[in-house]
Formats: structure tokens, C-alpha cells, sequence
């Protein structure tokens, strides 16, 4: 999509995904306000804030899914005004909140329904010929997650881990560079979800970029490289887990205040706006943050 080219950057300069001022409005709510965030390719960056604060939004509106505007920039080309499908070929795969996967197939049956390819043109082709995924596509995706052992098994005859890796796998499949994960180690123990961010490590390490929503605060902060806080949809804070995790913003949105006090002297990151008015929301859970921010469903808009 060269006409919607807009930057000057030299494209080896540019990550993989930025968005700039990518906003999302449904009727009143602003779901997503002005959010600019990157990640480069073979990154972790984590998204984290409190229920509703816009972050499985912002997954909607990067993979279009979600009708949203300002820009959405895939490795320098724009891909905002494109369908999902296109974004999807154009190289970004996402993961839902509830992806379960087909019990009654195997693992990488389980990847190949995922890249099917769509449109009447393509139910066609499936009718008279049968459609396969390319040659390799499938196979190279579960070595990518190091689940080629289990091909041939089905889901339940898999660990938790294993088929939370299969839904990974499943967005790899394919000429994937940036994989978005919304909560894919939800329901995991300690444990578990130790490993899998180990697998995700190893993912990254392939060049994937991967952007990751998860209320798994161990999991967050020991994988992700940089990360971003969300608070009534707007980013309140961005840097290093260790610079957010001080932010007092971040502590007060969404941490809960037990940090605050743990680290009185610690300075903010300049980043940190301190707009957020998010009072009640604590999380006092150690390793799992499900903050419900009083009423932290996004900020209404005064019209
Ligand atoms: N399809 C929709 N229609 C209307 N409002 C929506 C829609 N999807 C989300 N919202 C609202 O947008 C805001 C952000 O929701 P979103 O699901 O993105 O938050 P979240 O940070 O992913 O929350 P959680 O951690 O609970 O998954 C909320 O106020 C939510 O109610």
C-alpha cells in the first residue's frame, strides 16, 4: 500500500509496528485515545492495565478488527485502511481472549483450518480440489514453539502449556512477523506459565515481534523487554519493566499501593503523565493483577 507510505524513516530504521495516535470511540466511551507504541522484531512488549482499560481494544483496532483511526504502520507501509484478512497476510496474527482450539483435531489440523484462505473464490477452490496450507507452513510453526512431537495428538490429550502454545502456533503459522497475544497464559499455574514465557522468549529470538496482553504480572515482567500501561484507554506510562513497575502512576492505576510504599524514593519515569484518576484499583494478588479500576471502562466523553 504505497500511497498511504507516509514516512521518511529509512524502512530498516523502522520497527515492525507503530501506531501513532490510534484511537477507538464506541458511541460515548473512548475505548482507545491517541495511542503511539512500537515494537521491533523480535521483541516482547508487554500491554498491561486494569480490566477495561482498552488494551484487548487496541488488538482489535492494530489487526482491524475494530474501526478505529489515526495509524496503523506494518514494518513502514501503512495497513490502517486494510480488512483484517489483509493485515493478516501483510504478516500480523492476533489470539483471542477465549481461543479454543478444536478438540476433535490434532495440533496441526489445529493450524491448518488457521490459514485457510478466505472469500467465495477460496470456498470454490476448497470444494473441487480440497485446500491444504502450503507446503512446510504448518510444520515450521510448531518447531518454531516446539511442539512437533505432538502433532498427531489432540488438544486434550495435550498439558495446559502445550495447548496454550498451540494457540500461539496457530498465529504463527504462515510469513507471521508480529504475533499480538491476549492473554494466552490465562488459567496457568506459576509453573506453567514460567515455561511458556520461556517458549516466548525462544519465539522472539526466531526475529518475531510479539506484543503481549496478560494480567500474569511474573510472566510480564520477567519476558517482556519494554512495556506499556493503559489507563481509561490512554498509555500513562512506557519503558522498561523495572521503570514502570516505580512509575507511581502505574502503582496507583493499576499495581496496587503496596509498591508505592515498598519504593517511597523512587523516581518517576518522565514518560508518566499521572493523568490517571483511577483511585480504587488495587491488586493485591502477588503475581496475577485483575484490577477492576473503579470504573475504569474508559474514559466518558463530554459532548
Ligand atoms: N464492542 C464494544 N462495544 C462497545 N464498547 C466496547 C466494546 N469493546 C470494548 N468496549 C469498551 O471499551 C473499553 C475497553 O475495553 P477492553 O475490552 O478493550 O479493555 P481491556 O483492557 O482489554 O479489559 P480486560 O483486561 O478486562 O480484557 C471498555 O469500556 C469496554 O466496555
Amino acid at each position: 500500500m504505497p500511497e498511504h507510505a507516509t514516512t521518511a524513516v529509512a524502512p530498516e530504521a523502522e520497527p515492525l509496528l507503530r501506531t501513532r495516535g490510534l484511537s477507538v470511540h464506541y458511541g460515548g466511551v473512548t475505548a482507545n485515545a491517541d495511542i503511539d507504541l512500537t515494537v521491533g522484531a523480535g521483541e516482547i512488549v508487554g500491554l498491561i492495565g486494569p480490566n477495561g482499560a482498552g488494551k484487548t481494544t487496541f488488538v482489535d483496532a492494530v489487526t482491524g478488527f475494530a474501526r478505529s483511526s489515526g495509524e496503523v504502520i506494518l514494518s513502514g507501509r501503512r495497513i490502517d485502511r486494510s480488512g483484517p484478512h489483509r493485515r493478516r497476510r501483510a504478516g500480523m496474527a492476533r489470539t483471542w481472549q477465549a481461543g479454543e482450539l478444536f478438540s476433535d483435531l490434532t495440533v496441526a489440523q489445529n493450524l491448518a483450518v488457521a490459514v485457510q484462505p478466505v472469500g467465495l473464490r477460496a470456498m470454490v477452490a476448497d470444494v473441487i480440489n480440497g485446500s491444504r496450507p502450503p507446503a512446510g507452513v504448518v510444520e515450521k510453526a510448531l518447531d518454531v514453539v516446539g511442539l512437533t512431537d505432538v502433532a498427531d495428538r489432540r488438544p486434550d490429550e495435550l498439558t495446559l502449556g502445550q495447548q496454550k502454545l498451540v494457540g500461539v502456533a496457530r498465529a504463527l503459522v504462515g510469513d507471521t512477523g508480529l504475533v499480538l497475544l491476549d492473554e494466552p497464559a490465562a488459567g496457568l499455574d506459576t509453573h506453567e506459565s514460567r515455561e511458556f514465557g520461556g517458549e516466548l522468549r525462544r519465539i522472539a529470538a526466531t526475529g518475531v515481534g510479539i506484543l503481549l496482553i496478560d494480567h500474569d504480572m511474573s510472566l510480564v515482567l520477567d519476558v517482556c523487554d519494554r512495556l506499556y500501561v493503559l489507563d481509561f484507554g490512554r498509555v500513562i506510562a512506557a519503558g522498561s519493566p523495572a521503570e514502570v513497575t516505580r512509575d507511581p502512576a502505574v502503582v496507583a492505576a493499576y499495581l496496587g499501593s503496596a509498591e508505592v510504599e515498598a519504593e517511597p524514593d523512587t523516581p518517576t519515569d518522565g514518560q508518566a503523565s499521572g493523568e490517571s484518576t483511577a483511585t480504587e484499583s488495587t491488586a493485591t494478588e502477588s503475581t496475577t493483577t485483575e484490577s477492576t479500576a473503579t470504573e475504569s471502562t474508559a474514559t466518558e466523553e463530554t459532548r
